[in-house]
């Protein structure tokens, strides 16, 4: 293997940056057949119909959002979701992810009692409820507001230091929602926004919804400080992408369809965009990872950042997404390394988490045989 050739073990090490996460699809399979046997024995499910589900691996857009019907039915109460929030958030730290923007979409539920708040608030005990790692998180005591020690990654050959990751969520507005609904998010997002909460994310089905029903509430976010990302052009629709790049969000997600306007549009307003190259790949929004706009964007020097989009859907992790784009596009070490470490510019954090997340990469970058 020559010196500049990665492999996987070598991403793992890497410190990365995460800004493209859905909690209820970064779910371990062995958790979703744990509680699916639970919802099974209780008579709610039957666990042999799901069970296949579960562990398909080539799903199509349309069985995507089919699964995420079913994981959403395993994930109801209050005690699963704070569980999963846990489980995630260690399952990145343990990746040597060291900033993470984990988004999701407030559920109520009135048979059970949940409120969006609740439902919040359930994600939030979760980010307490870890314990492989410490959280910074400015709703918890390990807090980022005033970092003073950079972020201990890569510390294979340095003895047990822990590891710290930076959480900040973002709420999600489903585009099965009304007006009212996707404001509703907002309001809450605005009521959370020194608990940690730093932007609003536009999912769902994108063969559902209307931009303009959204367009309110986005602009009411955005009007009153919060960073908005859209998922824009997973599936083709020119005047969607155009309205939505003429919105100017902080960021978006995919760009799989876009066409020469959108391009032109995209790139005189500079908006990074969050690369999913497996979860593009499995859905077929894109044909090849020879075909996909990575190779363009990266070589334009266009801002960007690999993700997982749902890490456990698409049984990936931002670990092998790397590795992934160093086998698909020849990308070396220190081209990766640069990758992973320009994500901090597009974070939606404050310039302190910023500084203190540019020294640990250039501490760990010491380290990386680059
Ligand atoms: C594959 N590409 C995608 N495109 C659009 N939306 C997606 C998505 N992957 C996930 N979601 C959105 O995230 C929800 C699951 O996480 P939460 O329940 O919010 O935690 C899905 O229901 C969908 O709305
Ligand atoms: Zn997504």
């Amino acid at each position: 293997m020559s010196e500049a050739e990665t492999n996987m073990e070598w991403c793992v090490s890497m410190p990365k940056v995460e800004l493209h996460a859905h909690l209820n699809g970064s779910i371990r399979d062995s958790t979703l057949l744990e509680l699916a046997r639970v919802l099974g024995e209780k008579g709610v499910i039957v666990f042999s119909d799901v069970e296949h589900v579960i562990l398909k691996n080539d799903r199509s857009l349309r069985d995507v959002f089919k699964l995420f019907d079913l994981i959403h039915v395993l994930t109801t109460d209050h005690t699963t979701v704070t569980r999963i929030t846990k489980e995630v958030i260690e399952d990145f730290a343990s990746e040597n992810v060291v900033y993470l923007e984990l988004r999701t979409t407030p559920k109520k539920n009135d048979s059970i009692g949940m409120t969006k708040r609740s439902y919040l608030e359930a994600v939030m005990e979760g980010l307490r409820a870890v314990s492989t790692v410490d959280v910074a998180f400015p709703a918890h005591n390990v807090d980022a507001g005033s970092p003073t020690k950079s972020l201990p990654v890569n510390d294979m050959c340095n003895g047990p230091t822990r590891k710290k990751i930076y959480v900040r969520l973002l709420l999600s507005i489903d585009r099965r929602e009304s007006t009212a609904a996707a404001m509703e998010t907002v309001k809450l997002a605005l009521e959370m926004k020194d608990l940690g909460v730093v932007g609003i994310d536009l999912s769902g089905n994108p063969v559902v919804g209307e931009w303009n029903t959204f367009l309110p509430a986005l602009q009411f976010a955005r009007e009153n400080g919060l960073y908005i990302t859209l998922h824009c052009g997973e599936v083709p629709n020119p005047k969607e992408i155009q309205a939505m790049l003429d919105f100017s969000p902080r960021r978006i997600g995919h760009a799989c369809y876009f066409e020469e306007d959108d391009w032109k549009k995209l790139k005189s307003n500079n908006i990074p965009v969050e690369i999913c190259l497996t979860s593009n790949i499995v859905t077929a929004s894109v044909s090849s990872l020879d075909a996909h706009h990575f190779a363009n964007l990266y070589s334009g020097k266009h801002p960007l950042v690999l993700c997982t989009d749902d890490a456990g859907v698409f049984s990936t992790s931002l670990s092998s997404e790397y590795n992934l784009a160093a086998s698909a596009f020849g990308l070396g070490k220190r081209e990766l390394f640069l990758l992973a470490k320009n994500a901090i510019e597009f974070i939606f954090a404050s310039d302190g988490v910023k500084q203190d997340l540019r020294r640990t990469f250039d501490l760990a970058s010491n380290k990386m045989d680059l």
